[in-house]
């Protein structure tokens, strides 16, 4: 067959590239001293260990060989894979700044208003403004005290729709019923508490996992966790046209874009209403940020409009789902583990002193130290965000000895960290005892480098402890309410704990479970 015109020229182009990416490759071995790494394929590099397969599984798969730290070549795009509490100790010790910036990356790029947001913002002036008014608006103490009574409110609804799934034959285990979808109970509490603490806004229960809303949030996770190979080769961006990539993040951009206005405007209209006393519980972040507008200039970041919703981006999608699918697991590994689970309802029955129709106090959740464990244990074995991407700074920089090119592509693999033998018993054992007397200390960013699944120095997530209280409130009344089986014919064993690909990490399929009315013992009933 006589090879066409335009097949030809597409031949001589690869054939260059291929070349050049040689050329570059011998030149670059000669000066540089690089992590060890695995064989390279010309023109794609590495990009094959990630293409067709779970990123941070490959990851791990490689350091079992390479060791805890190794580079890569991803297409064009120089990276670094660490995989030991001990290196990001370094990292955290000597650093913490030239590795704080982020990747610039198509979906988040385009979501975040390039970058106007926290979460992918480059370590920078406008980042500090932004974590300063989250903390202020929204992460403080004295703010997270102030949404309780939404967090209490929001926990009582559930806990009023669950006892509805009771089955009436409520004594016998065997009664038919398949249950309620847990999973999407949970993503809808999340979304609900995170959304009216944060925005004031209440979704319409009945309909949010049919809302638009929900789904235009569910396509955004889809395209941030998704391959776009202009990520690897920027000359190829243009890929994205022809794979409908960039239509559908036009579309998913646009449509939030009209959320988020209609969202700003309203509280705009509560900021303006001179007869509208706004109290403190209902003074929410946005209205912190909108307050801080003087439209005086560019000094101030949120005199650009794009910020503010920059950062609602990061709390729409950030937020909620990390916490949906941590209670997910959660209730996964317990069924999976009766003796804990077991153990875990004896706690907290006690700790209230017994079954009453009374909700858990946030006070109460000091006490509840094994729940503190079984949280810890689930978060270190199946880590919602499993790797935390970062970059490292535009100019090379020296690390261990080893020479890191500018604007390095840094992946830390939690899901490796949480699994090293070497630091773990049994690690892929469900064993939430091997947290004893660490409870206390809830998570402490820089202490807990064995479960980094909240990140680590100033990048790290600002929402640990606005997290740790609704996970624990959240659970404490799950399992002091009800106890829990798999629907008729499901065994524990039969429980499918595939996770699902992407920005955060959740069940593949949603987990359904059959409430049950407390059991009764002597123990706990004292009323
Ligand atoms: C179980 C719950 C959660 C987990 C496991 C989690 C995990 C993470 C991780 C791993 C990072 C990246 C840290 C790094 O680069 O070192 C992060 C960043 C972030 N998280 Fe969370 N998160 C959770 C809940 C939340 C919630 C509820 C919110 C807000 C409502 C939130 C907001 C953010 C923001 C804004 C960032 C970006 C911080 C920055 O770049 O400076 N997270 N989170």
């Amino acid at each position: 067959m006589e090879p066409s015109g335009t097949n030809l020229f597409w031949l001589c182009i690869l054939v260059l590239i291929i070349t050049l990416l040689l050329i570059s490759r011998r030149r670059s071995k000669k000066t540089i001293n690089l992590p060890p790494s695995p064989t390279r394929l010309p023109f794609i590099g590495h990009l094959h260990h990630i293409l067709f397969s779970i990123p941070q599984i490959a990851f791990h798969r490689l350091s079992l060989r390479y060791g805890p730290l190794i580079f890569l070549q991803l297409g064009t795009l120089p990276a670094i894979v660490i995989s030991s509490a001990e290196i990001l100790r370094e990292v955290l010790r000597t650093h913490d700044v030239i590795f704080s910036n982020k990747p610039v990356m198509t979906a988040t790029l385009k979501l975040s208003y390039g970058g106007k947001d926290m979460a992918a913002s480059q370590y920078n002036d406008p980042w500090r403004q932004m974590k300063k008014v989250t903390m202020l608006g929204f992460l403080s103490m004295r703010r997270i005290m102030l949404g309780k009574s939404i967090r209490v409110a929001e926990i009582s609804t559930v806990l009023e729709t669950i006892t509805r799934h009771i089955p009436d034959d409520r004594h016998s285990k065997s009664s038919s019923t398949k249950g309620f979808n847990f999973s999407e109970m949970m993503n809808e509490l999340t979304n609900q508490i995170v959304c009216r603490i944060a925005f004031g806004i209440k979704n319409d229960k009945k309909h949010y996992q049919n809302s638009r809303l929900y789904k235009l949030l569910r396509e955004s996770q889809r395209l941030m966790g998704g391959f776009f190979v202009g990520d690897y080769f920027p000359w190829l961006k243009w890929v994205h046209v022809l794979t409908g990539q960039r239509r559908r993040l036009e579309n998913n951009f646009k449509e939030l874009d009209e959320y988020y206005t209609k969202f700003i405007s309203h509280h705009i209209d509560d900021l303006n209403s001179l007869d509208n006393q706004i109290n403190d519980v209902d003074y929410d972040l946005l209205h912190t940020v909108l307050q801080l507008r003087d439209g005086s200039g560019e000094a101030n970041i949120f005199n650009d409009m794009e910020y503010v919703k920059g950062l609602m981006t990061d709390i729409f999608i950030g937020g909620t789902d990390a916490l949906a699918s941590t209670l997910d697991w959660t209730m996964s590994e317990l069924l999976r583990h009766p003796t804990s689970m077991a153990k875990v309802q004896h706690e907290v029955r006690t700790v209230v002193g017994g079954i009453r129709n009374k909700l858990v106090e946030e006070t109460d959740l000091p006490k509840l130290r094994y729940l503190k464990q079984v949280i810890k244990e689930t978060l270190r074995l199946r880590p919602p965000a499993p790797l935390i991407i970062r970059s490292s700074i535009s100019s090379a920089c020296k690390f261990f000895d080893y020479d890191i090119p500018p604007t390095t592509r840094i992946y830390i693999n939690v899901q490796s960290i949480g699994l090293n033998p070497n630091q773990w018993e049994d690690p892929n054992e469900f064993r939430p005892e091997r947290f004893v007397g660490d409870e206390a200390t809830g998570y402490k960013v820089g202490v807990d480098f064995d479960v980094l699944t909240f990140g680590m120095g100033r990048r790290s997530c600002p929402a640990i402890n606005f997290s740790m209280v609704v996970l624990e409130l959240t659970l404490a009344n799950l399992f002091c309410f009800f106890d829990w089986r798999l629907p008729d014919g499901m065994e524990a064993d039969d429980l499918d704990m595939e996770k699902t690909i992407g920005f955060t990490v959740n069940r593949n399929v949603p987990l359904w479970l059959v409430p049950l009315p407390p059991s009764l013992t002597d123990e706990l009933v004292t009323d």
